[in-house]
């Protein structure tokens, strides 16, 4: 038998309850390394809940949580320190991450540059557009070296355009690192761009429905991808199965 590495992410059997609120239950979750995992679904059904969850910032009242390597974690809103640079948010995450001191700002600086910022690292987060304080966000989540990346809704509030920048180049991010990453939307073209596998939440209580496979994702280009009869299908059947779930029409 040849060595499998166990899976980045198990979730099994997980409750999560807010007092009287069962948000979750019955999850059963299991992310390898390297794999992009989408979960998509209505308001309510509980996303931000499991990957909360996974972060470790919920506890589960029922069943096991496994999270086996380091975690970074990119929320809805940037949250950056606007009293510091850019530079200064990514090198107070260093910080915390144990660089020294000597190594910060050329550190800060790379990772900046990884996530399309070069230059911009002296500038304070009202000197920069959503786009780029996400992106800053993202080169914070990096800069403690996480295996996983975890997103919560990263680029719901940005324009169109730059949501597409972004997609992109996170797509690419995490094929060159061979990150694994757990990411929360709503979009179903979202999901279905980013994801190697997407997960389909019903609410009342948050369950997984339904599960797709994303035939397409290693293409090394996406160019002109979200327009091909392919995409937009698959995109069109992720939309019908959240549809389904919220109405509590579709099962695993
Ligand atoms: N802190 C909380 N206290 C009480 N109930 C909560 C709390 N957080 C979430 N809930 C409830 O748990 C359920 C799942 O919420 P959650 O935020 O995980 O859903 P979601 O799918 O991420 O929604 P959205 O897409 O709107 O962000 C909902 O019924 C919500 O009202």
């Amino acid at each position: 038998m040849p060595d499998v590495a166990p899976p980045d992410i198990e979730l099994r059997g997980v409750r999560v309850e807010y007092g009287p609120v069962t948000a979750v239950d019955g999850v059963d979750l299991t992310v390898p390394a390297g794999e992009f995992t989408v979960l998509v679904g209505a308001s309510g059904c509980g996303k931000t809940t499991l990957l909360r969850t996974v972060a470790g910032f919920e506890i589960a009242t029922a069943g096991s949580v496994e999270v086996r390597r380091r975690t970074g974690v990119v929320f809805q809103q940037p949250r950056l320190f606007p009293w510091r640079t850019a530079r200064g948010n990514v090198a107070y995450a260093l910080a915390r991450h144990g660089v020294p001191r000597s190594e910060r700002a050329a550190r800060a600086d790379a990772l900046l540059e990884r996530v399309g910022l070069a230059g911009l690292g002296g500038r304070r987060s009202w000197e920069l557009s959503g786009g780029q304080q996400q992106r800053v966000a993202i080169a914070r989540a990096l800069a403690a070296e996480p295996q996983i990346l975890l997103m919560d809704e990263p680029f719901s509030a940005l324009d169109a355009l730059t949501r597409e920048h972004l997609q992109d180049e996170v797509r690419a991010l995490a094929a060159d690192t061979r990150t694994t990453v757990l990411f929360v939307t709503h979009s179903a073209e979202e999901a279905v761009l980013l994801g190697h596998r997407v997960l389909v939440l019903a609410p009342a209580p948050g369950r997984v429905a339904a599960e797709v496979h994303v035939p397409f994702r290693d293409r090394a280009d996406t160019e002109g991808l979200r327009t091909e009869p392919e995409f937009t299908a698959l995109r069109a059947r992720v939309d019908d199965l959240v549809r389904q779930a919220a109405d509590g029409h579709a099962t695993a």
